[in-house]
């Protein structure tokens, strides 16, 4: 019946043109197709349905599409019709869930079960329907099951069916929501005839296998106890890797960016991005690049390494390949890859994305388990992250360390995260390294024409333990029974196409002496290889200084005349644009700051900011959440017509305002609500070219701990470990107003933690700013007027060196007009690191002052006006603008000028937070280094567990307390 039909048609399916047509037809057989409907309209009328029915609309077949109505439509008995569309149903069971029946496990372990929608009597078919034939007419499935024979038999079709979907490789794309993207697919798969492999390609594919396999082999032999994480029991993934990569580059690829894990990493840096053997096995004899000494480079393990190299195809195209360096910490490369590729498309105008490529690949067990994969896909299809879609390839080697899938995933497939955004898998049975070498390259022809992500998971085995040195059956004893009895990949295929006559047994062994011999050369090299100590930075970055050249500190002021040009493009309404009453009145409030030359405020500075970085040629890209307005509604870079919802950023019209061809490109961009994936993606971009200020602005600085493996596996310890520079800047909302534990604080403390200068070493003092600023791993600053936040902002770029970035930015100090710049102060040299005392006429002399309060950030002014409201004369407040590297030139000269006062730190984070335990030390050697005795006392906040207490009273009854204190408490030790 057709409700019997439609059930079984949607049993373990999803939502796609059919199922949907199947659903409505349900309810109202008029509703789908009008063939169909007619068709069970007459049937059910007793009319002779023949006379009724055209060919179903396809399931979409490019070719079927264009078929004109079958012959048959004319002539076909009901009982006919009701044989195809029965053998349509099975059809499609077996497009949806055929892979649940594929071999792809090698190791044969797992015991499968037929789908019972498989079953052809779930269709009304008996064995008596097996061998009569069975009419299928045109349509798109016939070409398929019955190499274009308008008739079949059944054992043909669950034959076709069964080779095609339950082969070595399951296909999962029905649930894709786009048909052209489903017929696509199911195109490349449902061809008439299975498709042959020219001798040619399986020569090819012998001898890449080879130089997989005896890679590590070789390493097994030389290097017997050292771990590499190798890639035996997946060595097909190399082929795999190569032939998409020649597919991709045959289709317009000229860079692809690489992201992976430690498995198989060295054999793919060798056989894929061919870094050259001598290095690699340099690597193995001990050879770390490092440096030690004032600054230190201390390397990294090999098997974490980054490198890039430019490759020839087998067809004699170039491409250029890097592999980003990347912690143990798996997956968490994977956003840094995709901004690399999204920088480079960006810079090289790329802007259909088919230039630059990113490919990830993957563990079984991490791509299930860690969340920044997912966060990672959901940038795949956004405006200002895409990349044009990635291949990704997951080592399927159905183990992570010691645990078995059934433990690390709730789901069937490691693979399952890939379906929320709608793309294909290809999972593939890793020991049919033909298999593999196909959708391999099928994937990349998807990505070419789609610009979509799309997975290979191929599925294998891991031949050793975790690493080569780790016992296996301590936990897996049974699994591993069978791999110690599996025939090796390299085995298989060999003996595959020697006994297919594609070569001999002689031409074979000839093969693999080449291989073994040029492996052995690289060995023999390695021995004397050098490491490139001088290898910091990349092409684009030529010209800037390693750590160990001194660069030079650039002016970052501006002129006035430049000041006002900017300022007009920042406060002109666009004619026929709407705007929003309020930025109308902020626009207005903004044209009257520039006329006076007074109450710059934050954004008016970060704008100035930009925009002056932009007329010099530095792209200037702000992604975070909800920054285009700005969480705080102080920004607004991006305006929306409040008629029409078209957008208008006035920093995009500076160019052509100001006729300034070469200016620049801005981007400000609202991201997905992920911390993790985004600040890796900025970072990532960040590396790619230097000539740039790049930003990530968190909504509130706690949520910055949701990228805590970017911040400190990449941002705090990237350029020691690897040599890489990054201007990446973090702007972290951050301030004490009575809002409660969260939003309160940006935890400065953990960045602080991760400073990694020495506050025993104090560097001589004509010096100190340039060389301090070169040698540290990344600045922390909290900056108390705009202007000097718009110098940091300029100072980022206008250096021949690149140091990451923090900055505690303020919340309130956005609309207090105490805090605000005048226009002058934007044509100032530079940033100021500390501001001394700003009102020394209302105080009194440098020797009657009895204290001085260093403080830093937003509760400056909570002590000014303590001061001046208790009309307190014997105490100077300090602004320590710079917290890292630490000013110790400019602290000392401090409290040289104040001789015979007590050095108070001033804060508003609890004891145990904010930056007492960072400051405490560098004050100290400070002391010393001027000879003074050493005495500090901490004023603010208890120490608490919570960063910030929820009851606004109390809020400020502790603000009241700790500003006493400072002012006027009592002075001692720590
Ligand atoms: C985030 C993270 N957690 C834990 C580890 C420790 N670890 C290293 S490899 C590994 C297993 C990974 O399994 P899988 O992703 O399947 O890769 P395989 O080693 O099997 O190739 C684990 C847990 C890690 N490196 N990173
Ligand atoms: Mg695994």
């Amino acid at each position: 019946s057709r409700k019997e039909l439609s059930e079984s048609f949607l049993d373990g399916t999803s939502s796609t043109y059919v199922e949907d047509m199947f659903a409505n037809w349900v309810k109202d057989p008029k509703s789908v197709h009008p063939s169909w409907a007619s068709f069970f309209e007459s049937s059910e009328r007793g009319v002779p349905a023949g006379e009724a029915f055209m060919s179903p609309p396809t399931l979409g077949s490019s070719v079927a599409t264009k078929a004109t109505p079958s012959t048959y439509t004319s002539s076909g008995s009901p009982k006919q019709v009701s044989d195809s569309m029965r053998l349509l149903l099975l059809v499609r069971a077996y497009q949806v869930r055929g892979h649940a029946l594929a071999n792809l496990d090698p190791l044969g372990l797992e015991v499968k079960e037929e789908p019972a929608e498989f079953n052809p009597a779930k269709y009304g078919f008996t064995e008596a329907d097996m061998d009569r034939p069975i009419f299928v007419g045109e349509g798109f499935i016939s070409g398929f099951l019955t190499n274009k024979q308008p008739e079949t038999t059944l054992r043909q079709v669950l034959k076709r069916l069964k080779e095609t979907y339950c082969g070595d490789i399951g296909i999962e794309y029905m649930h894709i929501q786009d048909r052209e993207m489903c017929d696509w697919i199911r195109d490349k798969f449902e061809t008439s005839q299975p498709v042959e492999i020219p001798d040619k390609e399986k020569i090819k594919i012998l001898e890449r296998l080879s130089w997989a396999d005896q890679f590590e082999g070789f390493l097994g032999l030389k290097y017997r106890a050292t771990r590499r994480f190798g890639l035996d029991g997946c060595e097909s993934l190399i082929p795999g890797m190569k032939a998409m990569i020649d597919t991709a580059t045959e289709d317009g690829v000229e860079s692809i960016v690489l992201g992976m894990p430690h498995r198989g990493r060295l054999n793919v840096l060798a056989n894929v991005v061919r870094k050259p053997l001598p290095a690699i096995f340099n690597e193995f004899n001990g050879g770390v690049i490092s440096i030690e000494g004032e600054y230190s480079a201390t390397g990294d393990v090999k098997y974490h390494l980054g490198t890039s190299y430019d490759r020839v195809t087998s067809s004699g195209k170039k491409v250029h390949l890097s592999l980003v360096a990347n912690p143990s910490h798996l997956e968490a490369v994977n956003p840094l890859v995709e901004g690399k590729v999204r920088a480079k498309q960006h810079y090289s105008k790329d802007t259909e994305q088919k230039k630059s490529m990113a490919v990830q690949l993957h563990g079984d067990a991490s791509v299930a388990g860690q969340g920044v994969v997912y966060e990672t896909l959901h940038l795949s299809n956004l405006d200002n992250y895409s990349t044009g879609g990635t291949v990704h390839i997951v080592v399927n080697n159905q183990i992570g360390f010691t645990t078995n899938p059934k433990y690390s995933r709730s789901s069937k497939y490691c693979t399952d995260v890939a379906k929320t955004i709608d793309i294909p898998v290809f999972h593939v049975n890793g020991d049919n390294v033909e298999a593999v070498v196909k959708v391999c390259k099928i994937a990349a022809e998807w990505r070419q024409k789609f610009k979509r992500d799309v997975f290979v998971d191929i599925v294998c085995y891991r031949k050793h333990g975790h690493n080569e040195t780790d016992q296996p059956k301590f936990t897996q004893p049974i699994m591993y029974d069978k791999i110690g009895k599996q025939q090796p990949i390299i085995e298989k295929y060999s003996n595959k196409l020697i006994a297919e006559k594609v070569i001999t047994q002689e031409q074979y062994l000839q093969m693999k002496n080449i291989i073994h011999e040029s492996y052995e050369k690289g060995y023999q090299d390695g021995m004397k290889h050098v490491p490139n100590a001088e290898d910091w930075l990349e092409s684009r970055w030529e010209g800037f200084k390693s750590p160990i050249e001194l660069g030079n500190p650039g002016r970052t002021g501006i002129d006035q005349d430049l000041l006002q040009k900017i300022g007009k493009v920042l406060y002109t309404e666009p004619s026929g644009f709407e705007v929003h009453s309020t930025i109308k009145r902020l626009l207005k409030e903004k044209k009257d700051m520039f006329d006076k030359g007074t109450g710059f405020d934050w954004a008016t500075a970060e704008a100035l900011a930009f925009g002056s970085l932009l007329l010099d040629g530095n792209h200037v890209r702000l992604s975070g959440q909800d920054v285009e307005r700005g969480t705080f509604s102080h920004r607004h870079a991006v305006w929306h017509d409040q008629k029409t919802d078209q957008t208008y950023a006035p920093l995009t019209k500076l160019a052509t305002a100001l006729g300034k061809k070469d200016a620049a490109e801005f981007v400000a961009s609202n991201s997905s609500l992920s911390e993790f994936a985004v600040l890796g993606f900025e970072l990532g971009y960040s590396l790619e070219n230097p000539d740039a200020l790049i930003l990530w602005e968190a909504q509130f600085g706690d949520f910055s701990n949701g990228a805590q493996v970017i911040i400190d596996q990449f941002i705090s310890s990237g350029e020691q470990k690897w040599m890489r520079q990054s201007g990446l800047t973090m702007l972290l909302p951050h301030g004490y107003d009575g809002a409660g534990p969260e939003h309160s604080s940006c935890r400065i403390e953990r960045y602080l933690q991760l400073c990694d200068s020495d506050p025993n070493k104090i560097p001589p003092k004509e010096e100190a700013e340039r060389k301090q600023s070169q040698h540290c791993n990344m600045q922390v600053l909290n900056c108390s007027t705009p202007v000097n936040y718009f110098h940091a902002l300029r100072r980022q770029v206008h250096r021949d060196f690149r140091k990451p970035l923090v900055i505690a930015t303020p919340k309130y100090l956005l609309r207090y007009e105490k805090s605000f710049s005048t226009a002058k102060e934007f044509s100032n040299d530079s940033f100021t690191r500390l501001y001394p005392e700003a009102f020394p006429d209302q105080i009194n002399k440098p020797e009657k002052i009895n204290r001085i309060v260093f403080c830093t950030g937003q509760v400056y002014y909570n002590l000014i006006a303590s001061r001046e409201s208790n009309n307190i004369k014997d105490v100077a407040i300090i602004r320590v603008e710079q917290l890292h590297p630490f000013p110790f030139d400019l602290v000392a000269e401090q409290l040289q000028h104040y001789p015979n006062a007590k050095a108070i730190w001033c804060q508003e984070e609890p004891m145990n937070m904010g930056y007492w335990n960072y400051i405490y030390p560098y004050f100290i050697s400070t002391f010393k280094h001027i000879n003074r005795p050493a005495d500090i006392t901490y004023t603010g906040r208890p120490s608490s567990a919570s960063p910030a207490v929820a009851s606004h009273t109390l809020h400020k009854l502790q603000l009241e307390n700790f500003l006493s204190n400072a002012l006027t408490g009592q002075v001692g030790s720590k």
